[in-house]
């Protein structure tokens, strides 16, 4: 009998709306599919379609959010979500890419090709939740999204506009049984659990918050309303309503590349300032010391404060789970030490891309995971999360002890655990800066950053940079390392690794030593080192005349 997939005349009629222009292929990356936005309206409507069989496969709801995060406004992309609200797992990754490039006459045998190998029932039922950021292309484009989806039958709950780590949220509590979980349902676990944790006193102090022009602005803002001004005082900056454009000098993005404020923003010392990006799920904060010099508190402070709060929470408590932090190669050298040797707590290292951080937090019981660019979360195993409930409710505990697993369990609460969110991050160091009584001052000084500097380089293909030990060595072009290598021993305090992006198309340099002239001077040298051993095109980088 045929399938229901065979009923191609609907699937036909829908595909020559949203037809695939000739020669263009994009591939499912770090971050889903990103490009221009008017070049992809038939990437929304295949991942509609990809979206539905995915559900049927795991007899679960997907997630499909429209986004294109700290990109350009002109730009989107689309990205799917799993059933307990993680990234698509990778596997699906190289699918996405195959239906996503399929010519158009092609389509319905790329389908039909996935269900096979797939193995997947079509008569199972499939419902998707979709949402989408503020973008101008967003509607039109989760429209597209919403055709692929009725193309396969599939149900589909569209919750408009949010951010995207509220969708992640959404997924996993829809998921979990609560099939009505909305917008609503995050606000009221998130501010009911931040307001358990500071109701006494409240914070009672003010935070600035650059939205970047984008969804997170509306989002702060009921989620504000959910707290009280009587709790905290939030500030909202760059909210999209005036002539300011989406993440065009401003965001997080900006702010941690740039280490400068974003546009329009006069900054006063010691106060707190945060960023989000365009689709809010990284967060960095900064400040201006007695001096007026920019401080940036970025993924790594944020991430090396969370664990220090979460060590001392452990240690009190004598709640005996095994803690540990994740970054990536671009994390500052001092973030590592300070969490190493000054908290005592092991330290991974992790690919660049928040999904190969977050398989490796959930080795720990307790993972906290950031890039240095501010994404990033915790996760904490579901039995240890049972450990920690038992001790907060155990009365032959010395009151101490107790109080302490009460403001852990609190405390974890607070947290997106399904992916780095602003929102969720941002009332975590809220309360923690709250329950130590600290400002931004005493936070900034938890390490200092070793000068670093990144570059980028453009190489004809920059495939031919292989790398290993997490991209912190490379093993192509041969003879690079070892070049590498001896111009990092030339500086004091000196690191330096090179790796492909996954997102542009360039080498990124990093490197960091014990002054900003080395840290420059160091990277300046391993980015020619490129130029000449992988292909550079366009101008060679010089090195500045002493
Ligand atoms: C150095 C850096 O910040 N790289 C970013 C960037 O990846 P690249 O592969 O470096 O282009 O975009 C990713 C997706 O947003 C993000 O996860 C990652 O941290
Ligand atoms: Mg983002």
């Amino acid at each position: 009998m045929d399938s229901p997939l065979l009923q191609e005349i609907p699937i036909l009629k829908l595909a020559e709306v949203h037809s695939k222009p000739d020669k263009q292929a994009m591939a499912y990356g770090t971050a889903g599919f990103r490009g221009k936005a008017s070049k992809m309206d038939h990437i929304f409507f295949r991942m509609g379609m990809l979206a539905v069989l995915r559900s049927k496969m795991l007899k679960s709801a997907i997630g499909v959010m429209v986004t294109a995060s700290h990109n350009p406004v002109l730009d989107n992309g689309v990205k799917l979500i799993d059933p307990c609200g993680e990234m698509l797992v990778e596997s699906w990754e190289v699918i996405a890419t195959g239906l996503a490039n399929a010519s158009n006459d092609d389509l319905v045998k790329e389908l039909k090709k996935i269900v096979a190998k797939e193995n997947i029932d079509l008569s199972q039922t499939a419902t998707i939740l979709l949402a989408r950021d503020t973008r101008p292309s967003s509607l039109s484009l989760s429209n597209a999204v919403q055709d692929g989806i009725s193309a396969l039958g599939g149900t589909c709950r569209n919750y408009g506009l949010l951010t995207t780590p509220q969708l992640h949220y959404i997924v996993s509590c829809y998921n979990d049984g609560v099939k009505d979980a909305d917008e609503d349902t995050y606000y009221k676990w998130f501010s009911s659990a931040f307001k358990t944790l500071v109701n006494e006193p409240p914070v009672n102090s003010n935070v600035t918050v650059d939205c970047a022009n984008g969804v997170g602005a509306p989002k702060l803002n009921k989620l504000y309303e959910h707290i009280g001004a009587n709790v905290i005082d939030i500030i909202i900056h760059n909210d999209g309503e005036g002539c300011g454009k989406l993440n065009e000098k401003c965001g997080a993005d900006y702010v941690k590349i740039q280490q400068r404020a974003p546009i329009g923003l006069n900054m006063e010392p010691f106060h707190r300032y945060a960023s989000f990006d365009g689709d809010a799920d990284r967060i960095v904060y900064y400040s201006l010391d007695c001096d007026c010099n920019f401080v940036l508190l970025d993924g790594d402070k944020i991430a090396s404060l969370i664990t220090l709060y979460i060590k001392e929470l452990l240690d009190e408590s004598k709640v005996d789970v095994k803690l540990g932090m994740v970054q990536t190669a671009y994390a500052n050298g001092n973030s590592t030490r300070y969490v190493t040797d000054t908290l005592n707590v092991m330290v991974a290292c992790a690919r660049t891309g928040v999904k190969h951080l977050h398989h490796k937090a959930v080795e720990f019981d307790i993972g906290v995971y950031f890039e240095a660019n501010g994404h990033g979360t915790v996760t904490v195993k579901e039995e240890c999360s049972n450990v920690i409930e038992r001790a907060a409710k155990d009365d032959k505990l010395p009151a101490k002890q107790k109080d302490a697993a009460i403001k852990l369990k609190t405390f974890l609460d607070v947290i997106n655990k399904t992916v780095g969110d602003a929102m969720s991050d941002m009332l975590a160091v809220e309360a923690i800066l709250h329950a130590k009584g600290w400002s931004v001052r005493e936070w900034a000084q938890l390490y200092t950053d070793l000068p670093n500097r990144q570059l980028k380089v453009t190489v004809a293909d920059r495939t031919v940079i292989r790398t290993t030990d997490s991209e912190r060595r490379t093993t192509s072009p041969e003879g690079l390392q070892e070049e590498i290598d001896k111009l990092v021993a030339l500086f004091p305090n000196g690191r330096s690794f090179v790796r492909p992006s996954g997102t542009e198309d360039v080498v990124r340099v990093y490197a960091e030593s014990d002054t900003q002239e080395h840290a420059d001077s160091l990277a300046k040298k391993v980015s020619i080192l490129i130029y000449e051993k992988a292909g550079g095109v366009g101008e060679k980088p010089k090195e500045e005349s002493a």
